[in-house]
């Protein structure tokens, strides 16, 4: 079976492989999508094949929507040659249930695919797509760091500083190529359009505001635009920037289940992963459980996609659900997983949960440092939230999810999976910073990880980071066994305001990861052995 459009068309094949498929004629919508796009989508990944899509479809399943999303790559075009193009778009969920059953279902609501290339042909196609007023919303899964305008030394990066130089023409970088199509939208009849940040940080929407705006700003200076595009850009009824809580764990497509699906029949279902580090397929592997809370503001309409299950509600709410998740009750704990699954050599997450001491330690995260700072969203529940990430979806042993996967650009998460928690701690007067002991020893087992060396005094790969280089070298005279190495090393990383959000030594917690630290490379097995002494664990 070849997933395609010619090859849907053998119903009775894919159903008698029990695979679902969808419920609507796939190119009637693409069709129907041209004449009047709605959404388009940047950032075509995993995420957006497995979630976002499968919300879609299941509009369009309903007969309660017409039209397909468009999934737009600005980075990786690989993507788009390798998966979307042989395909014809289609791509195939696969949802792990913890019983070891799959439910496989093709999902055909991704109605075009377009590079956001000014060197391409398609930028002319994006472009009119981007001032057709039926427009609606432009969302975004592009990876936290993609937000990002300035280094840390608070300089624009080079791709910046050279769109911003040559104006809106032929931008590089994924911001100024948001700016300048939401300034073709405006030259064109200033029609509303809402701006969907679905990436994982807290304040996502007001960000991606903040880095359009910075952007909108430079160009103005420099005389490259008209300056009535600001008060377009900053009026609500026209662009707005809602604040979204995204929850669905996505793991990188797995060799297993490839073949397992292979062996109902189905064919070219390589995994591939591209020079730019994304590693994906025909297939995306997910697990079943999946939230969505988004701010309702949408100037220009949307979806029902109340009817698919996602929440909408007010800005506080999202803040507070979002919080929750991501500062709390799920990302602490998987980044807690990442670092020291890689230390201990596991390769999933499932077998992680298995293991005494590191279930102990998101049990005290989670339980003990972070829900007392957890300010009840109402939508969800905090604790029940809690409980069932630990007890159900990271024990799935079918979901093929690895540390190396959440280890990606750590340094990009540790402000707001650890800092906002310790800020908290700060600001409450009935708590002591000083108190909280496990989220310091992650901090020591990430530095402990970045020396590149595993608890058994191996090298080990590190997961891709922005940052890799410079943390590396703050370690690389750090040696496994030598407590006097340590030295002042780790001074200008937990120090640094940038990575967790605030100075680690200002608030009184330097010196103790510090000691922890030194506890962690006291030799091989020192990881473990420094687990068992703070968790009491075996
Ligand atoms: N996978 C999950 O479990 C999950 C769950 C919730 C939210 N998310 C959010 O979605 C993001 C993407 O996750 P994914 O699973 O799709 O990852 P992925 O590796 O499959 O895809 C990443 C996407 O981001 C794009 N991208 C990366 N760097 C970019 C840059 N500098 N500029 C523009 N685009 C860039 C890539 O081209 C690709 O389209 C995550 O970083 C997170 O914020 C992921
Ligand atoms: O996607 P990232 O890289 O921001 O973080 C890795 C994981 O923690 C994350 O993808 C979770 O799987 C997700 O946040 C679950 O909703």
């Amino acid at each position: 079976m070849l997933l395609t459009r010619d090859g849907i068309k053998d119903i009775d094949r894919w159903r008698h492989a029990g695979i679902k498929l969808p419920n609507y004629d796939v190119e009637k919508i693409a069709e129907k999508t041209k004449q009047n796009p709605t959404w388009l989508h940047f950032g075509a990944g995993n995420i957006f094949r497995g979630f976002i899509a499968l919300l879609q479809q299941d509009l369009l399943d309903k007969g309660l929507t017409e039209t397909g999303i468009i999934a737009i790559e600005s980075y990786d075009y690989e993507i788009i040659e390798k998966v979307y193009i042989p395909y014809d778009n289609l791509s195939l969920l696969v949802i792990m249930h913890a019983d070891g059953t799959l439910e496989t279902e093709v999902i055909g609501s991704i109605s075009d695919k377009i590079l956001a290339d000014p060197w391409s042909q398609d930028w002319t196609k994006l472009k009119n797509i981007f001032t057709n007023p039926s427009l609606q919303i432009a969302s975004f899964t592009i990876t936290e760091k993609a937000y990002n305008l300035k280094d840390f030394s608070g300089e624009y990066i080079k791709e910046v500083k050279e769109d911003i130089q040559k104006g809106p023409e032929k931008p590089r970088n994924i911001i100024s190529k948001i700016t300048s199509l939401v300034y073709e939208r405006y030259l064109k009849g200033k029609y509303p359009i809402a701006l969907v940040s679905l990436d994982n940080f807290s304040g996502n929407g007001e960000r991606l505001f903040g880095s359009v705006k910075t952007i909108t700003e430079e160009w103005i200076k420099k005389g490259m635009i008209e300056e009535k595009f600001l008060d377009y850009l900053t009026n609500p009824s026209k662009v707005s920037f809602p604040l979204t809580m995204i929850d669905k764990i996505v793991p990188r497509p797995s060799e297993e289940v490839k073949k397992k699906l292979e062996g109902l029949g189905l064919e070219k279902m390589d995994i591939i992963k591209t020079n730019k580090n994304t590693v994906i397929a025909p297939f995306v592997n997910a697990e079943k459980i999946h939230y969505l809370v988004i701010e309702d503001k949408f100037p220009n309409g949307r979806p029902p996609l109340e009817e698919a299950g996602v929440i909408f509600t007010d800005k506080e709410t999202v803040e507070k659900v979002e919080r929750m998740k991501v500062t709390t009750c799920l990302n602490p704990l998987h980044t807690t997983l990442a670092i020291f699954g890689c230390l201990l050599n596991y390769s999933t997450i499932a077998e992680e949960m298995e293991d005494p001491c590191l279930k102990k330690l998101v049990e005290k995260i989670g339980y003990d440092e972070g829900l007392p700072v957890v300010v009840h969203p109402g939508v969800l529940d905090p604790k029940e939230f809690l409980r069932e990430v630990i007890e159900i979806r990271f024990p799935n042993p079918y979901m093929p999810d690895t540390p190396q996967r959440i280890a990606t650009d750590t340094s990009q998460k540790m402000a707001i999976r650890f800092g906002e928690t310790i800020k908290s701690y700060e600001q409450r007067e009935d708590l002591n910073v000083t108190d909280l002991k496990y989220i310091p020893l992650v901090i020591a087992g990430w530095c402990r990880y970045l020396m590149g060396v595993d608890d058994e005094g191996r090298p080990m790969t590190l997961s891709p980071d922005p940052l890799l280089e410079d943390l590396k070298s703050h370690v690389s005279n750090i040696k496994l066994g030598d407590i006097e190495s340590v030295k002042d090393n780790l001074r200008p990383v937990l120090s640094n305001k940038h990575i967790f959000g605030l100075n680690l030594y200002e608030v009184g917690l330097g010196e103790k990861i510090e000691n922890y630290f030194k506890e962690l490379i006291a030799g091989p097995g020192a990881v473990r052995k420094t687990l068992r002494k703070y968790l009491e664990c075996e």
